[in-house]
């Protein structure tokens, strides 16, 4: 049981791929946080970091009041588990969970005890003497949680676990895997792309995007108050609905979110009013989930949204309605995406911010057109040995890109409003504290006897580790590696000045309100249908995506 800290860390791989960026994160003792995201924005590189499976090229990763960066992935007490449970083939069940006891040198009987014991907790008590090619999917993965708690590490890390499996098992083994990780009491981190998983499991959601941070707060907090458009377009189904919007002001100043054929008015009251009467004629995204819609009939008074039918699809529960309302969509995948300044340069025709924005995404993260343009930049190995630098350029380099972000966030005039720090903010604002080890420490510290050799790695990832490599032991060697991630990263965001839009623009792919209406509700496609709008269930972020009222977790 151990808090973990996660201070500034970044990965760079082979290639200037910069797989996660300087990122902050508390993480408090017996806290279950689950690290969620699309496919390919850092989750599982950051999860290796900190079983020391994978170096950091930058940052430092706390265990506790130890600092873990250079530590071997046997010496940190962590376990973990793979989306493929990797068992040992030749082994039973029994043998599979009571071998990481064997290595630490218990004896057969009491080893084997106590693999029976939790295996029963695992419901797989049934299946001891069955070699792993016998097993289900589930059975698999089970056996492979057994192993990897037998030894009662101080932190458990899980890796898309429930990936293979169907949907019954998947709920099955989400709900054990929460009530066991909670009777334990081990701080666990838990990797998934799944929004329900994430939902249903955590204490706290950290949402990842582009190896960054974009929110973190409790499931209800991501959900019902997300700090950013990327946040609030990955959780809910349908997704959110953002639309392009155009705040005007009127002389008594009363603010209308005007989306070009229609507008909504803000009530006077509301604290975005309060921001936004100031910013007449900004662009901004009105967020509205599905519940904020009401079917409406045209004489109702309530701020409206007209449109047309388009489609009707029956869901069984609900049926999803598709309305064309002649109103911009915003696409939540690409709205706010940092674009690398070579990438906005060679963009040159300005014909499409759009195309821009995924490219230059792609770019940073495949090395594919951005590697190109970095290497005519100057090769990064060589600012690497040429900066030589100790932790203090490290340090000024780093709070130099924070400072940075906080001037792009705020490059629409929205400065005062969302700054959009919150997934930094918050990452690193001590929540450790506010959840103080979680109510439940109680029962999990009386059961553990502490010693950080017990938790060496169940599932044999010590021997794949590479975290106690030598030519990473060596402070000065981090500190350059941290400069040459601060300079990697002021090649992806110039210094100063601050681009003039360091954003990718908004892209609008589709048409349609997407909302959930009951499903027996009987419409003909062409329908004229009217849409009463509750502004107060209204997320409104600026055009960088960040919200425009300040969100404290
Ligand atoms: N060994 C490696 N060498 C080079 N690039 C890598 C390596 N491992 C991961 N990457 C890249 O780093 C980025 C982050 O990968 P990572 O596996 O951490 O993402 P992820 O969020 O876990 O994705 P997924 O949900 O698909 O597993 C990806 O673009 C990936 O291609």
């Amino acid at each position: 049981m151990t808090a973990i800290r996660l201070d500034g860390v970044s990965k760079v791989f082979e290639g200037e791929h910069l797989a996660v960026d300087d990122l902050s994160l508390d993480i408090a003792d017996g806290e279950f946080l689950v690290l969620l995201g699309p496919s390919g924005c850092g989750k599982t590189t950051l999860l290796r970091m900190i079983a020391g499976l994978e170096r950091v090229t930058a940052g430092d990763v706390w265990f506790g009041r130890t600092n873990g960066t250079q530590l071997a992935p046997r010496d940190r007490g962590v376990a973990m588990v793979f989306q493929t449970g990797a068992l040992y083939p030749n082994r039973t069940v029994q043998e599979n969970i009571m071998f990481p006891l064997q290595i630490a040198g218990q004896d057969d009987a009491a080893a084997s005890s106590t693999a029976a014991g939790l295996a029963d907790v695992l419901s797989i008590g049934s299946v001891l003497d069955r070699m792993p090619r016998t097993l289900s999917g589930g059975q698999r993965q089970r056996v492979a949680i057994g192993r990897a708690l037998v030894r009662r590490p101080d932190v458990f890390l899980l890796d898309e676990p429930l990936s293979n499996l169907d949907a019954t098992m998947r709920t099955e083994l989400r709900q054990e895997i929460g009530a066991m990780t909670r009777d334990l009491n081990v701080t666990t981190i838990y990797v998934t792309h799944d929004q329900v998983e994430a939902l249903t499991l955590a204490d706290r959601i950290a949402v990842m995007r582009d190896g960054r941070i974009e929110d973190v707060g409790t499931p209800t907090q991501v959900y019902n108050d997300p700090a950013t458009a990327f946040v609030a377009g990955f959780l809910g189904t349908p997704r959110i609905n953002l639309m392009a919007a155009t705040v005007h002001v009127t002389a008594h100043h009363r603010v209308a979110l005007d989306f070009g054929t229609q507008s909504i008015a803000l009530s006077p009251t509301d604290r975005r009013s309060l921001i936004l009467r100031h910013h007449d004629g900004a662009r901004v995204i009105a967020g509205a989930r599905s519940s904020a819609f009401s079917l409406v009939t045209d004489d109702d008074p309530a701020n409206q949204l007209t449109g047309t039918l388009r489609a009707f699809e029956f869901h069984g529960q609900q049926s999803i309605a598709f309305v064309q309302c002649g109103i911009e969509i915003v696409d939540p995948d690409t709205v706010g995406r940092i674009v690398p300044a070579h990438a906005q340069q060679s963009a040159g025709d300005g014909s499409t911010g759009r195309r821009t924005g995924s490219d230059g995404a792609a770019g940073r993260r495949t090395g594919g057109d951005g590697s190109t343009s970095r290497r005519a930049d100057g090769d990064g190995s060589t600012g690497r040995r040429a900066d030589g630098d100790d932790s203090t350029g490290r340090r000024a380099d780093g709070d130099d890109s924070r400072g940075r972000r906080a001037d792009g966030d705020g490059s629409g005039g929205w400065r005062a409003g969302g700054d959009g720090s919150a997934g930094r903010r918050t990452g690193s604002d001590g929540s450790a504290g506010r959840r103080a080890g979680g109510d439940r420490s109680t029962g999990r510290r009386a059961g553990g006897d502490g010693s950080r050799a017990r938790g060496s790695g169940g599932d044999g990832s010590a021997d794949r580790g590479d975290g106690g490599d030598s030519v990473w032991s060596g402070t000065g060697m981090r500190d350059r590696s941290a400069s040459f991630v601060a300079k990697l990263r002021s090649r992806l965001r110039p210094a100063t000045p601050p681009p003039a839009e360091p954003i990718s623009p908004p892209s609008h792919r589709r048409a349609d309100l997407v909302l959930e209406l009951p499903a027996d509700t009987d419409l003909p496609r062409g329908t004229r249908v009217h849409l009463a709008l509750d502004t107060t269930q209204l997320h409104i972020f600026d055009h960088t995506g960040h919200r425009v009222d300040r969100v404290t977790r």
